[in-house]
């Protein structure tokens, strides 16, 4: 075991899911768990599926009890990661599952989170045109959003192809857990079981901003985006419905080839045979995801489906997929490249 990997914020939903993919990797080992209000509690109370680790104490987050480690993951709300980073030094690989080294514009930034802009990571999203080469060697690095990450690889292989003009619309349903594992009145089981709602309407979410970044970087103009998400009664998945307007003579056939070629190398994002949508549980548990598209001739759209785990490919997969990069491993040491079905 050469590496040893740290996790601030482990009594979470996104730690929790580090930890599990960490499990079956066999170049990090697991060194410092910690936590917020629950430090100094057993992982064995609080994330009990992670069995082989039910014994370890979590310590408070803090430089102190992540120091001497190889990899930091830090998987704590918003706003938490720029002092812990600063204090680890230039040496450590920080992975950031938060969102605030993931925008480049501080205009976008304060308007949408409403503090300081801490700066700018590279984008631990090796499929976009252009990340996978920023991530070689990097000693940071922003993991994207959950609904970036599922919309940013749906969109991104027709805009780079100039077969789509540059304006997005997006309507997409997240599981509970996107939420994170605080208590939330409006997350309650009685709440969401058995109905779905959106929320963010109307260009507030914050994820539109960083959706915008990255489709805006691979048509080589700006994207306009409108993003609804809605909150669905499952605990895990993301399902994106992505639709953009198409140019003229773009047909059924220059889409999918043009999508199976912008894959073709790909471990993780697939394109489905004809016919198949993609759906939450395929995915499920992977650091798969599932693409399909069609071209919408009466309207003139291309619509693109993606379904990605909100806390594999979403988060912790990302993340760890992008670590492998950055510390010169093959991209898919120790990630689930198949779900659970049914
Ligand atoms: N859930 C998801 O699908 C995704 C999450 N993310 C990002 O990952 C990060 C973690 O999210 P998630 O796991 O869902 O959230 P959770 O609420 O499940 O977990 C938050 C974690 O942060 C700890 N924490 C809270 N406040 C502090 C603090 N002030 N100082 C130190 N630790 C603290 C908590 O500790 P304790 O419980 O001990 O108080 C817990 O371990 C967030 O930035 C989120 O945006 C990114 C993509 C998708
Ligand atoms: C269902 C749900 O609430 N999902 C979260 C997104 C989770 C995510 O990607 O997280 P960060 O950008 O916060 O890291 C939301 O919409 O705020």
């Amino acid at each position: 075991m050469v590496v040893r990997a740290a996790v601030a914020g482990a009594s979470g939903y996104a730690g929790g899911e580090i930890l599990r993919l960490l499990l079956g990797h066999p170049e990090i080992g697991i060194g410092a768990l910690t936590g917020g209000s629950n430090a100094g509690r057993s992982l064995g109370e609080l994330q009990p599926h992670l069995a082989p680790l039910a014994d370890r104490v979590l310590a408070p987050t803090n430089a102190e009890t992540l120091a001497g480690h190889d990899v930091v993951f830090l998987a704590l709300p918003h706003g938490e990661s720029a002092a812990v980073a600063e204090a680890l030094g230039d040496g450590v690989l920080v992975v950031d599952c938060g969102a605030d080294f993931r925008l480049r514009s501080a205009v976008d930034w304060e308007r949408f989170y409403g503090t300081p802009h801490a700066g700018t990571w590279p984008y631990g999203l090796p499929e976009l045109p252009g990340c996978r080469e920023a991530l070689r060697d990097t000693r940071r690095i922003a993991v994207p959003g959950c609904y970036p990450t599922a919309v940013s690889l749906a969109l991104f292989p027709a805009l780079a192809a100039g077969l789509a003009a540059p304006e997005a619309v997006v309507v997409a349903a997240s599981g509970t857990s996107g939420a994170g594992k605080a208590l939330k009145p409006h997350l309650l089981g009685s709440e969401v079981m058995g109905s779905m709602t959106p929320y963010g309407v109307g260009g507030g979410h914050r994820h539109t901003p960083e959706i915008a970044q990255n489709l805006s970087a691979v048509a080589g103009e700006p994207v306009i985006v409108s993003f609804t998400p809605t909150l669905a009664p499952m605990p895990r998945g993301i399902l994106a419905t992505c639709t953009v307007p198409a140019r003229p003579g773009t047909t059924a056939e220059s889409l999918r080839e043009t999508y199976a070629k912008a894959l073709a190398d790909e471990p993780f994002v697939h394109l489905l045979p004809e016919g198949l949508w993609p759906s939450t549980g395929t995915v499920l548990g992977s650091n798969l995801v599932h693409l399909q598209v069609a071209l919408d001739e009466a309207a003139g759209r291309i619509v693109v489906v993606s379904a990605v785990d909100n806390l594999t490919k979403g988060t912790a997969g990302g993340a760890l997929q992008s670590a492998n990069i950055a510390l010169g491993l093959p991209e898919t040491t120790g990630l689930p490249g198949a779900g659970l079905a049914p």
